[in-house]
């Protein structure tokens, strides 16, 4: 794993996840194919970010000399560049405000403290001033979840009045805190990265081997607080089934959750927190389950004769194999004829190869072995019959290290189509395996639906990457070109995002596997949980955060406004 300690990226800048100069940025241009099929796209440079109004700061004066006690005049900053450097998170919809400077909403401040003191006495200026406080780990959020609302209308230039909102970035709290190699956990402070936590974790041979494809730039407090899920799920676990314990401040007071080894007083702490995107309290420190490192990484890639085998196989994984692999990613049979299509000569051949060996319409599926010396061949014995019993075909090592190699490649990729003038966005869900195949036909036609009215044909593909014993969720991707007019293209996704949550909602799915609920998906969570649930859920908030000041909409709506997720939600709703 010490390549992922490496997986670190420079800067973020404004509108995209990557700087193109940045030299872990792979080069690549929108393949030919993809244009002919998209019917056409018009590139569309994002506007410099010197033309984006940002509207002085509503911070009252004497809240911020506050917060300037509280953690260092050096660390509260109110200029611009630090403002627009939070404006939210990486969903497309995000991207394309920030690219046209169209609605930009952005904080009032930026405060960043540097212990779980200081984020208890951020917590406390906010209560006495009447603020709002955004936690922000690596703002890689796809649901809201970090944009600076602050309550009462949100920020967006010429809005009606509003709460000031200050953003809590966790930069600077990156320290490994201590590690316990006879229990094998580790404890961090929040805002450690992806690969800052495995070059932190290397000198002791020790792995998170928590891999979400935001790897680069999320943070482990982040990760806690969205309940994340990683490439290799299927082997290490979810990051819900890592955490060990947890240290939060509160607008109340400090909480401790979870004691490291199972117990019976009362119901797990840790399950009111892992998950609580920041609108419960500030995760200031964690302690995770962590193994030794692998020596050893088997990846290849099998084919089926169609997705329904693969389903078929894959379920067989989790329910009868008694190690599934630590990876397991199937496509769709479109998702395998775009991945292959758009890789140049190599893909394409590998199309030829594919089609031939198993039918007109493959399924590509890779599979990950990681461990200990000897270990890993083991383990890819035990699961072969069931590739057997499903007609599987075996591509190679070559085609599976290669979709390692490029695992990160993703949010690369959509920088080159946006630039390009392409819609591109992800849809995810889950739910147990006898809705899956109805869920699929159900979130794929809506996703085609409505993109296609607005009378650019979209591509809709999907693949499984999360499988348990009783269901697994769906990845749905889509590529079609985007329309001109910034609002249009707001719209033209928001109205597909709809169409893909009210699917979702009646064919049985969770709203979210992995991304969260954030704002965009709040709206929608009362559907999920009942009317109980909801008030569940206020009760918490009420509790640890009466005045309503952390991260104003997200899972919980403030009583009597109108709900806040403005990407992906009908108006009439
Ligand atoms: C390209 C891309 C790929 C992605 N791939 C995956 C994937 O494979 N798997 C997956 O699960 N997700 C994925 N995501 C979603 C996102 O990366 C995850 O939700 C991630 O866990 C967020 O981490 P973060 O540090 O960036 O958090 P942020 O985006 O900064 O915050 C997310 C939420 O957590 C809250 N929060 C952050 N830090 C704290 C804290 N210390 N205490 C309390 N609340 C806090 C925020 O207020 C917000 O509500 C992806 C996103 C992108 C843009």
């Amino acid at each position: 794993m010490d390549e992922l300690a490496h997986a670190g990226l420079g800067p973020r800048p404004f509108a995209r996840w990557a700087d193109p100069e940045d030299t872990a940025v792979p080069s690549s241009k929108v393949p030919v194919w993809l244009v002919r099929r998209l019917g056409g796209l018009t590139p569309s440079p994002a506007v410099p970010v010197s033309d984006i109004p940002v509207p002085p700061s509503a911070l009252p004066p004497a809240a911020a000399d506050a917060l300037r006690s509280a953690v260092g005049t050096a660390h509260v900053d109110l200029d611009a560049p630090a403002r627009l450097a939070h404006a939210g998170g990486q969903s497309y919809l995000d991207l394309v405000r920030r690219r046209a400077g169209h609605e930009v909403a952005v904080p009032d401040a930026v405060v960043s403290p540097g212990s779980h003191d200081e984020v208890a006495a951020v917590l406390a200026v906010a209560g006495e001033h009447g603020f709002a406080v955004v936690p922000y780990g690596g703002g890689t959020s796809v649901v809201g979840g970090v944009e600076p609302v602050g309550g009462v209308g949100g920020s967006v230039p010429g809005g009606p009045p509003r709460r000031a909102v200050v953003t809590l970035d966790l930069a600077r709290m990156d320290a490994l805190v201590a590690v316990d190699e006879v229990s094998r956990t580790a404890t961090f402070q929040p805002g450690v990265t992806g690969p800052r936590a495995e070059a932190l974790l290397a000198p002791y041979g020790l792995t998170l081997g928590h891999v979400p494809q935001s790897f680069a730039r999320a943070t482990l407090g982040g990760y806690v607080a969205t309940r994340s899920a990683g490439q290799a799920s299927t082997g290490y676990g979810r990051l819900d089934e890592l955490v060990v314990a947890l240290r939060l401040a509160t607008p109340v007071g400090e909480v401790r959750a979870g004691t490291g080894t199972p117990n019976a007083a009362g119901p797990d702490l840790r399950a009111v927190f892992v998950g609580s995107e920041g609108a419960f309290g500030v995760v200031t420190e964690v302690t995770l389950r962590v193994r030794p490192r692998p020596v050893e990484h088997r990846y290849e890639m099998w084919v089926f004769p169609s997705f329904e085998q693969g389903l078929a196989a894959v379920r067989a994984f989790a329910q009868d194999c008694s190690r599934p692999p630590d990876v397991v990613r199937l496509s769709d049979e479109e998702e395998t004829r775009t991945t292959l299509a758009t890789q140049g000569a190599a893909g394409r051949a590998l199309a030829v190869y594919v089609r031939t060996r198993a039918g007109r319409t493959p399924a590509v599926c890779v599979l990950g072995w990681e461990g200990a010396a000897g270990t890993t061949s083991e383990a890819r014995s035990a699961v072969l019959p069931v590739l057997r019993a499903h007609d599987a075909i075996r591509v190679g090592a070559r085609a599976g290290q290669a979709w390692r190699r490029h695992r990160f490649a993703g949010p690369h990729q959509r920088d080159v189509l946006l630039d390009a003038g392409a819609l591109v966005e992800t849809v995810e869900t889950a739910t147990d395996w006898a809705d899956l195949t109805g869920l699929y036909a159900a979130v794929s036609t809506a996703l085609a639906t409505s993109v296609a009215g607005c009378g650019t044909p979209p591509l809709v593909f999907a693949h499984v990457s999360h499988i348990y014993p009783t269901g697994a969720s769906l990845y749905f991707t889509v590529l079609a070109r985007r329309l001109a007019d910034p609002a249009a293209a707001v719209a033209q996704w928001a109205d597909a995002k709809a169409a893909a949550s009210e699917a979702i909602r009646s064919a049985g799915g969770t709203i979210t596997h992995h991304h969260a609920v954030g704002r965009t998906h709040a709206p929608y969570l009362e559907g999920e949980i009942g009317p109980v649930g909801a008030r569940v859920l206020a009760a918490v908030k009420a509790a640890l955060d009466p005045a309503g000041i952390l991260n104003p909409g997200v899972l919980v709506q403030p009583p009597g406004e109108p709900p806040s997720g403005r990407d992906g939600v009908r108006p009439e709703e």
